[in-house]
C-alpha cells in the first residue's frame, strides 16, 4: 500500500484514472468541473503568494532588433547578466507567422478530445508529437494545469505523418523561422561576450531543438496549483513565443517579475551559455571548457571570460591557496600556474568559482575582486533563470510555443589539446566525451569525487 493510500487518498489511482482517459486539463475543465482534483494541488511551497510583492525596479528589457548592431549586442549582454530574460521585438517575422504558429496550437487543443488522444502518449521514440498533461505527471510531487504538444525537430526531424494536422505547417514553418532567429541571437550573445560571433553555432549549439507547444485553459482553483511549476530551462538557448493571455514569471532573488505579453515578442529565457574560446581553443582542462556563464548574477559576463580566459593563459600571477570546504570540488587546476577553479554544489547547479590569490606578502586577498558564479554546460540540463506560469484565472486560454536549442553534438572527445603536450608536461587529463561528464556532474555517481581527479591520468 502505498503512502498516499494509508493517507485514505489513492494519489497514484487518481493520476492513472485521470491520465487514461487522455482528455487532458482541457477535458476536464470542458466536463464543468468547479474544483480541480487533489493530485494538482500544490504544497504552500509552490503556490503562489496571495500577495506578490511589487518591485516597480524590475522589469523585463525589450529589445529592438532593428537597431544598430552595437546597441543590440550592449543591451543583449546587459539583459542577460542582469535578470537573464528578455523580449524581442522588430525581429522581422510577419506577425501572420507567429499568429498562425498560436492559433495552430490553440485549434489542436480545442478540437473533440477523440481526435486528441491518438497524440496522447509520453514516448518520445515513436518520433512524431507527443501530447501530455505534464510529461512528469508521474514523478512531480504535484501537478500543473496545462497540457503539452511536444515533438523533436532536430537533429532528426519527426515524422511529420505523426504530427497532427493543424499544427503541421506551422510547426515546420516556425522551425525554419527560429532557426534563423536562433543563429542570430547566438551571434549577438556570442559577440556580448567578445568571442566570434560564430562560436556558439560551431558547438552545434543551433543543431538540436525541441519544440512545446503549452495550452493553460482556464483553471477554476487557480491558488492551489500552477500552470508550470518554477523550472529552469534545458539547452543554450530558449526561444519563446505567448498569448496575449499573461502569466508567465521570472524570478530574481525571492521575487517574482511577470513578463507582460508585448504583441508579437519573443521572449528568449537565457540559458547559460558556453564558453566556446575555451571549448575550441583552450581545451586544456575538461572542465573548464564546460564552464558559462551564469546569467543570473549582476556581475558582467564579459568579465567572467576575461578572468578565465587569463588564467588558462597563466596571465593571473596567481598562487591559489588551498579552499577548504567539504562542499566544494575543484574543477579545474592548473597546477604550473597556481590556479585553481573551484565548483561548489552547495547552489545545487549554481557553481561558484572562486578565486583566491597571495599578493606579494603572502596575504591572502580578499576573493571578491575575483569571485563569480558561472554554471557547467550540462546534458540537456544547462541551469538558467527560474521561471514559472501562473495557473490561468482567465476564460480566455494561455497558450505558448517554446523552442529548446541544444548542442547536438555531445560525443565528443574533450581533453588535452595534443599541440600542449611535451614529454615534460604530458596530458594530465584523459579524453573524455561531453555527455560523459554531464552525466557524472549530475548524478550522485561522483560521489564527493572531484571530476579532476576522476579524469586525471
Ligand atoms: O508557457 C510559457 O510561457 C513558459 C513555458 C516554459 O517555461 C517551458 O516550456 O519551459
Ligand atoms: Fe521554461
Amino acid at each position: 500500500m502505498t503512502a498516499a493510500a494509508t493517507q485514505d487518498y489513492d494519489r497514484l489511482k487518481d493520476i492513472k484514472q485521470f491520465d487514461d482517459q487522455k482528455i487532458g486539463v482541457k477535458g476536464l475543465v470542458d466536463s464543468g468541473i468547479n474544483t480541480i482534483p487533489r493530485f494538482f494541488h500544490h504544497p504552500p511551497e509552490t503556490r503562489p503568494a496571495p500577495t506578490p510583492t511589487s518591485r516597480p525596479d524590475l522589469t523585463i528589457s525589450t529589445i529592438d532588433l532593428s537597431a544598430p548592431r552595437a546597441a543590440v549586442i550592449r543591451e543583449i549582454h546587459h539583459a542577460s547578466s542582469t535578470l537573464g530574460f528578455f523580449q524581442i521585438i522588430n525581429h522581422n517575422f510577419p506577425q501572420s507567422l507567429l499568429h498562425s504558429l498560436i492559433a495552430s496550437i490553440k485549434s489542436f487543443n480545442e478540437q473533440p478530445a477523440e481526435l486528441k488522444s491518438p497524440y496522447y502518449h509520453r514516448d518520445p521514440s515513436r518520433g512524431g508529437a507527443a501530447f501530455s498533461t505534464n510529461f512528469d505527471l508521474y514523478q512531480s510531487k504535484a501537478a500543473s494545469w496545462r497540457d503539452t504538444l511536444q515533438m523533436r525537430l532536430a537533429p532528426t526531424p519527426p515524422n511529420w505523418d505523426f504530427v497532427p494536422d493543424v499544427c503541421r505547417e506551422a510547426a515546420a514553418e516556425w522551425d525554419t523561422a527560429v532557426l534563423t532567429l536562433g543563429e542570430e541571437l547566438m551571434g549577438l550573445l556570442s559577440e556580448g561576450l567578445g568571442l566570434e560571433s560564430g562560436k556558439l553555432k560551431d558547438l552545434t549549439c543551433l543543431e538540436g531543438r525541441v519544440f512545446v507547444g503549452h495550452y493553460y485553459p482556464y483553471c477554476p482553483e487557480p491558488d492551489l496549483t500552477v500552470g508550470i511549476t518554477s523550472h529552469t530551462d534545458p539547452g543554450v538557448l530558449t526561444v519563446l513565443v505567448q498569448n496575449e493571455v499573461g502569466g508567465l514569471q521570472v524570478k530574481c532573488g525571492e521575487d517574482w517579475v511577470d513578463v507582460d505579453p508585448i504583441p508579437g515578442a519573443l521572449v528568449r529565457p537565457f540559458t547559460a551559455f558556453a564558453l566556446s574560446e575555451m571549448h575550441v581553443e583552450e581545451h586544456q582542462f575538461g572542465s573548464l571548457s564546460m564552464c558559462h556563464v551564469s546569467p543570473l548574477e549582476s556581475r558582467g559576463s564579459q568579465d567572467v571570460v576575461k578572468v578565465l580566459l587569463d588564467i588558462l593563459h597563466g596571465a593571473l600571477p596567481s598562487t591559489l591557496p588551498e579552499f577548504n570546504s567539504d562542499t566544494t570540488r575543484v574543477a579545474a587546476e592548473r597546477p604550473d600556474l597556481g590556479s585553481r577553479v573551484y565548483l561548489s554544489p552547495e547552489f545545487n547547479v549554481y557553481i561558484e568559482l572562486q578565486m583566491w590569490w597571495l599578493n606579494s606578502d603572502g596575504d591572502e586577498r580578499p576573493p571578491s575582486s575575483a569571485r563569480m558564479d558561472v554554471d557547467i554546460m550540462s546534458n540537456d540540463e544547462y541551469k538558467s533563470v527560474e521561471h514559472r506560469v501562473l495557473a490561468n484565472p482567465c476564460p480566455n486560454s494561455r497558450v505558448s510555443v517554446a523552442v529548446f536549442f541544444n548542442p547536438s553534438n555531445r560525443e565528443d572527445l574533450y581533453g588535452p589539446f595534443p599541440e600542449l603536450l611535451t614529454p615534460e608536461k604530458p596530458a594530465a587529463y584523459r579524453q573524455f566525451p561531453l555527455s560523459d561528464f554531464m552525466r557524472r556532474f549530475f548524478t550522485k555517481e561522483l560521489d564527493g569525487k572531484s571530476l579532476t581527479n576522476y579524469y586525471s591520468l
